[in-house]
């Protein structure tokens, strides 16, 4: 249940502090040459003599020992020299490249991938995960070098069971699993969608401190409608399956998983709509998952949103009064609806007036007038022809919105309805047009708010310099891909927040982890929204700045996974983790939670290895 006491009365630790542990030793199987070709256990050149030694490395690497802050050094040397040297190339052409030098790192070195992803994450995050990600979904049978991650594909019916053994570790603890049929706004990208699961969970790694080894992303190749892959891609080509042929290759997959790793946590990314909400209700109550493009985006927009109502002075409660025109009937808003059944595209609406209800104790009917919802075919009214009768009484009457009419456009909302907030999950780029911008200068707020969440930069509904200019200097924006801070002259810097999930998905996963909770639930969910809401301190959300610097991310996620725990312990969900059980976990106080969590992160430091047979 949100609590605005307990939302005001949070000052959460902004300490940056996090956990650097060193490691014991690892015990490696292997010796000589197949250790080096182990990213994991590699060390490249930073072998000690000693090392060397023990695991048959001598000669085989070149005799000068050096350190990890050397590699490292060395490591961003090269980074720079090709920032250099691919200066006035194309944006596509210097993406990839970069991508690619992280590509290679990641392959053969684990621990200092991630040291230099995690140091430097504000930078590398738009490389290995949104927006570049994108870009290398598109043109991975190109980019293919090394599997990474693990494929089932409709071929392999019946086969899964055994095939989980198939991967090489003992334990798995966080799965990323895409089917290919969303990815991003770029549609479907079929087998080539890998690329997600893997971005998510370098994500895991640098945020949520989630060990790299536990981690496994999966694509589940069900075919592809995408007549271009057809022709010429790595997966299977036929036309994706559907109903009940779809469905019984995901169940004999969450089976196989768990029949494996129990207590493994399963998110579920990507997936078109119709497969995200059946899934969704499918297995949340059987098994440790949620699907982050639902659940963890609407934590997200909402946190941003309740920014938006602190960002103009206003006390909280006033966000029942707020207008909010979202523009795009995906799949985001779920949450506002927690345990109800939704369809497609419809009801978005009353789940947000459900929020609200629930946040402020009032009626939804005292609510209901001041959340508007456009999909591809305008404004949803119940004049619509096709409309289902399970979201008839969420849509618009036309009689109470005078002089809109069903199916109206994006510019007629906007110039009459005035909203606080213009939020976009509509998968269009440049949607929210200029003609657009400019309608929301007439906004009843202060700080007319324009979230243009579509992914990636090019499916963005507006760029940032073009909200700052169209719509004024006052506006707060956010982001679902990354746009730099536009200089608004005069010393001025119209600030550019992201919101994307990122800054949900890792804590979530780490909560349930850490505190082994059986089920993600909606009260989990909350908790993790609620937190997020209520990290950026006043001073900072009247400046625009709704969410942190990706820079705080793991402090971030911390956080959010220290909330996310105690609501599975206050929930009779938690079983414990490793030495850790339910017991100790319910005598843990606040600042025990986020001590628990943040020390059982994992950070990359090379760790001595000794060979055992
Ligand atoms: N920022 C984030 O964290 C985040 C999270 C999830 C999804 N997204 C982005 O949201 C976008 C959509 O994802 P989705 O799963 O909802 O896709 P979707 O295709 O299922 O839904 C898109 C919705 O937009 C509507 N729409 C399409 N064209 C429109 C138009 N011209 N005008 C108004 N509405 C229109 C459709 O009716 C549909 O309801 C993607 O670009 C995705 O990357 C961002
Ligand atoms: O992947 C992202 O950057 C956010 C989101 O999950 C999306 O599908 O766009
Ligand atoms: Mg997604």
């Amino acid at each position: 249940m949100w609590n605005l006491a307990r939302f005001a009365a949070s000052k959460l630790s902004r300490s940056r502090r996090y956990s650097s542990a060193i490691p014991g030793p690892c015990i490696v199987h292997k010796r000589g040459a197949d250790i080096l070709h182990d990213p994991w256990f590699n060390k490249d050149t930073g072998f000690p003599l000693t090392e060397r030694d023990r695991l048959g490395l001598r000669g085989l690497l070149p005799p000068r020992v050096i350190s990890f802050e050397q590699q490292y050094d060395r490591f961003m040397n090269s980074y720079r020299s090709l920032e250099k040297n691919t200066q006035g190339q194309s944006d596509k052409f210097v993406s990839l490249a970069k991508w690619r030098i992280l590509n290679r790192l990641h392959d053969r070195n684990e621990t200092l991938y991630y040291r230099v992803l995690i140091d430097n994450i504000q930078e590398f995050a738009p490389v290995i995960y949104t927006p570049t990600v994108g870009l290398v979904c598109q043109n991975y049978s190109g980019l293919f070098r090394r599997p990474r991650g693990m494929y089932f594909s409709a071929k392999d019916k019946g086969e899964m069971m055994s095939m989980i053994y198939n991967w090489p570790a003992h334990q798995v603890d966080m799965i990323v699993l895409t089917d290919g049929s969303r990815i991003l706004g770029l549609g479907d990208l079929g087998v080539q969608g890998i690329g997600i699961p893997i971005g998510k969970l370098d994500m895991y790694v640098a945020a949520a401190g989630i060990n790299p080894q536990r981690i496994l992303p999966v694509m589940l190749d069900v075919g592809t409608n995408n007549q271009k892959l057809l022709d010429d891609h790595l997966g299977l080509r036929q036309p994706r399956l559907e109903g009940e042929e779809y469905l019984s290759i995901v169940d004999e997959f969450m089976e196989a998983v768990h029949a494996r790793w129990p207590k493994a946590i399963v998110q579920f990314e990507d997936f078109q709509m119709k497969w995200a909400f059946e899934t969704l209700q499918r297995y949340r109550k059987r098994f440790c998952m949620f699907n982050d493009d639902i659940q963890g985006t609407a934590g997200v927009a909402l946190a941003g949103v309740l920014g938006t109502v602190r960002a103009q002075g206003r006390p909280l409660s006033d966000f029942m009064k707020q207008k909010i025109v979202v523009v795009g009937a995906g799949s985001h808003f779920l949450p506002f609806c927690f345990g109800l059944i939704c369809s497609a595209g419809l009801g978005v609406l009353n789940m947000a007036v459900q929020a609200v209800a629930r946040m402020m104790g009032c009626s939804e009917t005292a609510a209901k007038s001041q959340f508007f919802l456009i999909d591809k075919d305008g404004l949803v009214t119940n004049e619509r022809s096709n409309l289902d009768p399970a979201a008839a009484p969420f849509a618009k009457s036309p009689r109470d919105i005078e002089g809109l009419s069903e199916g109206a456009s994006i510019i007629e909302v906007v110039k009459k309805i005035k909203p606080h907030v213009l939020l976009g999950l509509s998968g269009v780029g440049g949607i929210f047009n200029e003609e657009v911008l400019k309608a929301m200068r007439e906004s009843v707020s202060t700080k007319p708010a324009i979230f243009a969440m579509s992914n990636p930069t090019m499916n963005a509904e507006c760029s940032a310099a073009d909200a700052f200019k169209h719509a004024g200097e006052n506006i707060v924006f956010a982001s679902g891909s990354p746009f730099k801070n536009v200089d608004l002259g005069n010393g001025k810097v119209g600030h550019v927040n992201q919101a994307n999930n990122m800054y949900l998905f890792p804590g979530i996963g780490l909560g349930a982890l850490l505190s082994g909770a059986r089920l993600i639930t909606d009260g989990m969910l909350q908790a993790a929204s609620e937190c997020l809401a209520s990290y950026m301190t006043e001073e900072e959300v009247l400046q625009g700045i709704l969410y942190p610097s990706i820079d705080s991310i793991r402090n971030v996620t911390v956080e959010v996974g220290a909330a996310v725990l105690r609501e599975a312990i206050a929930e009779g969900l938690a079983e414990g983790h490793g030495d850790v059980g339910i017991k100790e976990l319910s005598l843990m106080s606040k600042e025990d939670t986020v001590d628990y969590i943040r020390h059982n992160m994992w950070y990359p430091v090379y760790c001595p290895l000794v060979h055992e047979k």
